[in-house]
């Protein structure tokens, strides 16, 4: 089979998984670095932004996976409503200089017999993966058969989906990948809300109300040098101001979201329903004295 046409400057978009292989392959043989964005489309500012990172690397092809992976979502979840806006994503992905669009069908990724999954280990059923069973094996298998079929020297992901990034990286680390996982700190709107391809499900009452979350997640870390109680005091406080905003977890954990530290750098992580819109958000805490230590003031190691 030859290999597909690839110029660099312009988009080239492939659906089969082995046309993408045979590029990314032949733009390794001749000493090109190929950085991937994984996305499941209706891309925004925060999808923008992983782009643009990936564009700052030098001598490096950037691709970016379009896939509404349906093993992620579970009974009842939104895989059928999710925004597949895809000549707006094309002209987006061109817009921004991706050389590489990877467009699977789901057929493509999952042919009839596919039964083999990554297991996420313990974390996997905690935090979203208590209120979304299935949700991170369904994410990892996917990103595991990206990386197999691409081939990335990196991978970029948003902090906002906080769960999500810990354990691909350590799926990278677990499972021997041969891919640097990078990740990109939330971009929001002006009001603090997160960027979410899930926020255009939003009424205005409820994207008012959606506020609550970045609120109360920045109101919590701004106490973080009185500790963890008052950091989860202080955010449980702000969220009551909205009461229509049904929260289904609030919780500090360590930065590799096993528990909190008393004193160091943490995670305030919230999932919550806004009408039928679930939202997820996170920051990053100090807590206690470390917060008079400079290498965790904000931008250190930036
Ligand atoms: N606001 C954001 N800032 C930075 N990265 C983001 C942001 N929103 C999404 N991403 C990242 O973009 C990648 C693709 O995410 P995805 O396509 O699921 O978009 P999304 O807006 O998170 O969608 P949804 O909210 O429906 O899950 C993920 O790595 C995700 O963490
Ligand atoms: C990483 C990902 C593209 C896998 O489907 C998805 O979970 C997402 O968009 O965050
Ligand atoms: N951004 C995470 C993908 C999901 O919610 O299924």
């Amino acid at each position: 089979m030859t290999t597909p046409k690839f110029a660099r400057g312009t988009l080239h978009t492939f659906q089969p998984p082995e046309q993408v292989s045979q590029v990314t392959r032949a733009l390794h043989g001749v000493g090109r670095k190929v950085a991937l964005v994984p996305t499941m489309g209706a891309l925004h500012a925060g999808h923008r932004e992983l782009i643009r990172r990936a564009k700052r690397l030098p001598n490096t092809v950037v691709a970016t996976s379009i896939f509404v992976n349906p093993l992620q979502f579970g009974e009842g979840e939104d895989f059928e409503a999710y925004p597949r806006p895809l000549d707006k994503d094309l002209e987006v992905l061109k817009e921004d200089g991706v050389e590489l669009g990877f467009l699977p069908k789901a057929s493509d990724l999952y042919p009839e017999g596919a039964t083999v999954t990554v297991h996420p280990g313990a974390l996997g059923d905690e935090l979203e993966g208590a209120v979304r069973p299935g949700h991170f094996a369904g994410v990892l298998t996917v990103v595991a058969k990206l990386f197999n079929i691409v081939r990335p020297d990196y991978a970029f992901f948003g902090e906002k989906d906080y769960q999500q990034l810990v354990l691909i990286k350590k799926m990278v680390r677990d499972l021997n990948f041969d891919t640097r996982v990078i990740g990109v700190p939330t971009v929001r709107e002006r009001d603090g809300l997160a960027l979410s391809s899930r926020n255009v499900y939003l009424t205005p009452e409820q994207r008012e109300d959606a506020i609550v979350l970045s609120a109360a997640l920045t109101a919590g870390a701004f106490v973080g040098r009185d500790g963890a109680e008052a950091v989860l005091a202080t955010a449980r406080q702000t969220l009551a101001a909205r009461p229509a905003v049904e929260v289904d977890y609030l919780e500090l954990r360590g930065t590799d979201l096993g528990p909190a530290p008393v004193d160091g750098e943490a995670r305030l992580l919230i999932a919550a329903r806004v009408g039928s819109t679930r939202l997820i958000d996170n920051v990053p805490v100090v807590l206690g004295a470390a917060v008079d230590h400079p290498e965790h003031a904000p931008d250190a190691g930036e």
